[in-house]
């Protein structure tokens, strides 16, 4: 049969295409062309992306940067078994490429010219061939179970026994891959139900301190201050914990024991006094009683003395005790009255003592660091978690975002909805933002209808990003004023923490963006 011309080959090519179905990519055409001119068929070699899988493979190790630019001598050479050896070696599976010397042999080579190792010792020598890679994978093992050991608790004795000799076996060289495998299956087994009794551990804790908390709440002596407290307290003990969350569960929980103390001392110190007093009241009416019915008894002496008595110098004797009785009588009487003018002056001291009491508590829980209609932190609150986040900035060189944002028309809510309204309003925004923030944001009243956001670990870009999606989160969510669904919207803006600013400039800055925001028609967020 004659030869085919290329104009024949490309022609039939086509029509294979079109009667196989085959959708006409270069590999394709290549293939069918290869075939029907008889000639053998080799995929192109993808050099390009080979390369690019080289480049992103860590070379942390000699041994590492050597199975890598073994691979890369292959790339060049275009020859897929090199590529095989050197990517299997890297991972630990293969025998380790020869000593420098033998390399040029190795790679320009294809995998079925190399010796093959008869099939029962493949693996052993495969795993003791490559020791340096198997020794660091297995180190590296080491170090991961020994970072997560704290995460799981250490009352299981049997556990922690499983897991040094399993640390022991990683570290020792001559341990075999196939005893790791067989001791790592029976270790994860076991690490799954310590890590299970973590997580229930967990559940379980936050469950006794909202229990804690709720009994907290009732045993308090004056609800009125200690209500909003204790349900932002509450609130913040709903899973899921982060570690931000329970900081925040931390310090609330300070400021009701803190406001719990000063409560008590002050019932104990008004408790003292009351008992003092009634003491002495007590005592003062006993000694009335016995000096009254002392007078009484020798009135009626006196009486029947006079009764008994012939002549006016009997009688004499009688009167100078019955006047010296009654002097007694009126000078204890006057004591008495004294005492108890004092006593009253007393039980008046202390009530305005308590009332003072009362009146730095206000302070005190003014003091503390949150919020108690909206749960959020408060100004001192906000001040120290500035404070706390500008120096993570500074340790950790992460971007800070600082987001203020205003209410939309708050006053024409109050003054159309009532006060009350707006309270709730405030409340609503404070939980829309809990849930849609992330964890690690903080929200802090910053005034009336003013709130501030702190975004750890976010540019401006981000900020704004996150600023919006709450935007379009609270236009979503309506609350009831009555009947009335009631819709709110905010104006903000954004700063990220410039390299030498404070907290307060950067808040002072994204004030100003916020006023912005208001002048170019409300219900946006700009960037400072
Ligand atoms: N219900 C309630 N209202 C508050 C509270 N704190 C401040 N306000 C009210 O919030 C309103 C703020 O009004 P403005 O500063 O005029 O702001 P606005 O009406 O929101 O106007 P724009 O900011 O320009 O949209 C005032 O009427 C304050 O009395 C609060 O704790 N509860």
């Amino acid at each position: 049969m004659a030869e085919k011309t290329p104009f024949e080959i490309a022609r039939e090519t086509l029509k294979q295409l079109t009667l196989r179905k085959l959708a006409p990519t270069p590999l394709n055409y290549q293939k069918i062309y290869s075939e029907v001119a008889q000639l053998p068929f080799e995929p192109p070699f993808p050099a390009e992306r080979l390369r690019e899988i080289a480049l992103a493979l860590p070379t942390k190790t000699p041994g590492q940067q050597k199975q890598r630019g073994l691979l890369e001598s292959a790339i060049n050479q275009l020859n897929w078994g090199g590529v095989k050896t050197a990517l299997m070696a890297y991972g630990g599976f293969s025998p380790a490429a020869p000593e420098s010397g033998k390399t040029g042999l190795l790679l320009s080579d294809t995998p079925k010219l190399l010796p093959s190792p008869p099939i029962e010792i493949a693996l052993a020598p495969a795993v003791i061939t490559a020791p340096a890679l198997t020794a660091d994978f297995f180190g590296q093992i080491a170090r991961m179970i020994e970072f997560a050991l704290p995460a799981l608790g250490s009352d299981d004795d049997r556990f922690l026994e499983q897991t040094q000799a399993l640390l022991k076996s990683l570290r020792d060289p001559s341990t075999d891959a196939i005893t790791v495998k067989q001791m790592l299956a029976q270790y994860s087994h076991r690490l799954s139900f310590a890590a299970e009794d973590q997580a229930e551990i967990k559940t379980v804790l936050l469950k006794l301190l909202y229990l804690l908390v709720e009994n907290i709440s009732h045993l308090g002596i004056d609800d009125s201050w200690l209500t909003g407290q204790t349900e932002a307290l509450m609130a913040a003990c709903v899973p899921p914990l982060t570690l931000r969350r329970l900081d925040d569960v931390e310090q609330k929980l300070k400021d009701v024991i803190f406001q719990q103390t000063e409560a008590k001392s002050r019932a104990v110190q008004a408790q003292e006094e009351m008992r003092q007093m009634l003491a002495t009241f007590i005592e003062r009416l006993a000694a009335m009683n016995e000096s009254t019915s002392g007078f009484h008894e020798q009135l009626e002496a006196g009486a029947r003395l006079i009764d008994q008595a012939k002549t006016l110098a009997d009688i004499a004797p009688v009167l100078k005790d019955i006047v010296g009785a009654t002097r007694t009588m009126a000078r204890d009487s006057q004591v008495a009255r004294d005492e108890l003018q004092s006593m009253k002056k007393h039980a008046e001291a202390t009530e305005a003592e308590i009332t003072k009491l009362h009146r730095e508590l206000d302070r005190v829980s003014a003091q503390a660091r949150h919020d108690p209609l909206t749960g959020a932190l408060n100004r001192q609150g906000l001040e120290e978690a500035v404070n706390r986040e500008v120096s993570k900035v500074k340790r950790q060189d992460t971007p800070l975002c600082m987001a203020l944002l205003d209410i939309d028309n708050f006053k024409k809510l109050n003054d159309t909805l009532g006060h009350a309204t707006g309270d709730i309003a405030l409340a609503h925004l404070a939980g829309v933002t809990r849930e849609v923030m992330r964890p690690q944001d903080t929200l802090a009243r910053y005034g009336g209808e003013e709130f501030v956001i702190l975004l750890p670990d976010t540019p401006l870009d981000k900020g704004i990003e996150a600023m919006t999606r709450l935007q379009r989160e609270l236009t979503k969510r309506f609350f009831m004023a009555g009947t009335e669904k009631v819709l709110i919207t905010f104006s903000a803006g954004v700063a990220q923490l410039g390299p030498d600013e404070t907290g307060p400039q950067a808040i002072k800055r994204a004030d100003q963006a916020m006023y912005l925001a208001k002048r170019a028609g409300k219900n946006r967020v700009l960037g400072a």
